[in-house]
């Protein structure tokens, strides 16, 4: 595996692995790589003849710079990880790498990018689509995959990539859930024993509300009894618990074609996002 720090470097990398007409898919990350992020990397070897990942700890998409600051860091196990899941070719720019001296563009998608996360998040879309479309101009893929779990921000991706004509596929991959249903998330490694327990809550309202609306209950009388458990279960806020329309991510009040059930909310310090979509032929195994 090609481990590339500096942006001189990198063409030359993507070169050598691009040797002989292979195809190239590309798994952007912020590191603390965990088992839904191996998926990624397994798809990525399904889809393309070569895998590049990148790591990288965006600061234009962290509106709280506490967050920034605990973000976990594991480089070195994350790199162990990527070689023996197959990755070619790693990237980790620095900042200034990313951002030179007197950086002054930012990406801004709106629509799908307005509520939720981007509410409770100001500025963060900006960010992230910035960073991608950054990361993708430098390594230029054919394909980049990003997971489900962060289903918003893979629709302004989405949105980012067509409307930018990169002519680059986005492909979505499911989410990675823990035996108890919780989503995998680097954040997760926050959590102390007993919050760890708790967040269990979340992917069992979300089956909850799920089969409450499938059984033709109010929307939002399931919402806010989903609400009131996460509460009691020990959350010390919710952000947002909404059902929304998969690609347009407006919220809907009434069953719809294409439902998605998304919640963000608050454990101690640590804050966790997740989402099912919500289908007759739903399983939840949890
Ligand atoms: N459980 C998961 N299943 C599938 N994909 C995932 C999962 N967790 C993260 N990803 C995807 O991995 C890519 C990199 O995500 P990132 O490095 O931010 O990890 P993360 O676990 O989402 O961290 P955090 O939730 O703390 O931001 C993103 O495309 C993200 O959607
Ligand atoms: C897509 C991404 C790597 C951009 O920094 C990040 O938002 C993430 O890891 O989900
Ligand atoms: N995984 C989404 C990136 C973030 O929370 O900043």
């Amino acid at each position: 595996m090609q481990i590339i720090r500096a942006l001189d470097g990198l063409e030359l990398g993507v070169a050598m692995v691009r040797q002989h007409g292979n195809t190239l898919a590309l798994v952007p990350t912020m590191g603390a790589l965990h088992d839904g992020h191996l998926a990624l990397i397994a798809e990525a070897r399904r889809v393309a003849d070569r895998v590049a990942a990148t790591i990288f700890v965006n600061p234009l998409q962290f509106n709280d710079p506490k967050d920034l600051e605990k973000y976990p860091r594991t480089e070195e196990a994350d790199l162990a990880k990527l070689e023996a899941a197959g990755c070619d070719l790693v990237w980790l720019p620095t900042p200034d790498q990313l951002y030179p001296a007197g950086f002054a563009t930012s990406i801004s998608v709106r629509g799908v990018s307005e509520r939720w996360e981007g509410e409770h998040r100001p500025g963060h879309f900006d960010g992230v689509a910035t960073v991608v479309a950054k990361l993708l101009l430098a390594v230029r893929p054919d394909i980049a995959i990003f997971g489900e779990k962060d289903w918003q921000q893979l629709a302004v991706i989405r949105r980012m990539a067509t409307d930018l004509g990169l002519g680059i596929g986005i492909l979505g991959h499911p989410t990675v859930r823990e035996a108890d249903g919780l989503a995998m998330s680097s954040r997760n490694a926050l959590l102390g024993t007993d919050e760890r327990a708790q967040a269990v809550a979340i992917p069992q309202v979300l089956g909850e509300i799920a089969r409450q609306i499938l059984a033709g209950e109010s929307v939002a009388a399931s919402l806010a009894n989903g609400k009131a458990r996460l509460l009691a279960a020990g959350f010390s806020g919710v952000d947002y618990l909404a059902l929304v329309d998969g690609a347009s991510l407006e919220p809907l009040e009434t069953v719809g074609e294409n439902m998605r059930l998304l919640v963000a909310a608050k454990l101690g310090t640590v804050r966790l996002i997740d989402n099912i979509p919500v289908t007759s032929e739903q399983q939840v195994s949890w």
